[in-house]
């Protein structure tokens, strides 16, 4: 099964992919792995979701409510960031922005004068950081390659630093089963109360949200797409019959069913 994920090879993206299978090829862009995937091009794609310290990867999400695909399965990975360089003589980092941001209180301690680069991935920034001794590079520590060194391990902010995953496929695999689902929620319309209405369904059947998130529909402004998390399976009666009551209330836009599907931590 082949599987496009963020490269080049070394990121984070990269060793949650490898969950999934043995197979894999790289990009160096979320959306496009959404397209590939939705394309058919590629079974399937791994793409951030989500840091328990920086929140949302949002064009992940974006492109998750834009192309038809599926999410197949959630992978969640502990995130541990080295800094790489040839030695203390860089004046440049680079790296992906989230991990910039996920150290951003070591940074400003350590280097506050250092000039801070996003780039495509962690990967990228350590092939950067390879090519030129003046650019330094935060990734995962298994990294280290050529004449680079690990200068500084565990900078990010927080011990605890997980990011979330998602495997996603083409829309003939979406499934049922699974202890979790995925729907984006396009409402088209504004009034008072109508976040409350969609949730109520999902409170009136016990059944857990995980996650909720508002992204601009791109429409106008003050319009939004919800992205909704929540602890059931498509499967189940309770399932369908909030999503009935949460289409009805959407009638002027969609609802879209990413999919059920189970979690997995990988540690690595
Ligand atoms: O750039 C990477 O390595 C990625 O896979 C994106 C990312 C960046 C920082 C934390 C988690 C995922």
């Amino acid at each position: 099964m082949q599987t496009l994920t963020l490269g080049p090879s070394g990121t984070y993206s990269h060793r949650a992919a490898t969950a999934v299978s043995e197979d894999i090829a790289f990009t160096e862009s979320v959306t496009k792995i959404v397209q590939a995937v939705a394309n058919g091009e590629y079974d399937r794609g791994v793409i951030p979701i989500e840091n328990s310290i920086e929140g949302s990867v949002t064009e992940s999400l974006d492109a998750l409510a834009e192309y038809d695909v599926a999410v197949v399965r959630e992978i969640i990975t502990p995130i541990r960031h080295a800094l790489l360089a040839h030695d203390q003589s860089f004046e440049t980092i680079a790296s992906h922005a989230q991990a910039l941001a996920q150290c951003r209180g070591y940074l400003d301690e350590h280097y506050p004068d250092v000039e801070l680069e996003a780039v495509a991935s962690t990967a990228r920034g350590v092939q950067r950081a390879l090519d030129d001794p003046s650019i330094a590079a935060i990734a995962h520590p298994d990294n280290v390659q050529g004449d680079l060194q690990v200068l500084a391990e565990d900078i990010q902010d927080q011990t605890s630093n997980a990011t979330r995953f998602v495997a996603i496929g083409p829309a003939s695999d979406r499934s049922e089963a699974g202890g979790k689902t995925s729907i984006v929620i396009y409402p088209n319309s504004d009034y008072p109360g109508l976040l409350l209405k969609l949730l109520e369904p999902f409170a009136e059947r016990d059944i857990n949200l995980s996650r909720l998130e508002s992204r601009p529909s791109g429409e106008r402004l003050g319009d939004y797409v919800f992205h909704v998390d929540f602890q059931a399976g498509l499967y189940e009666d309770r399932t369908q019959g909030a999503l009935a009551e949460i289409e009805a209330l959407a009638e002027d836009g969609w609802v879209k069913r990413l999919g059920s599907y189970d979690t997995e931590h990988v540690v690595s």
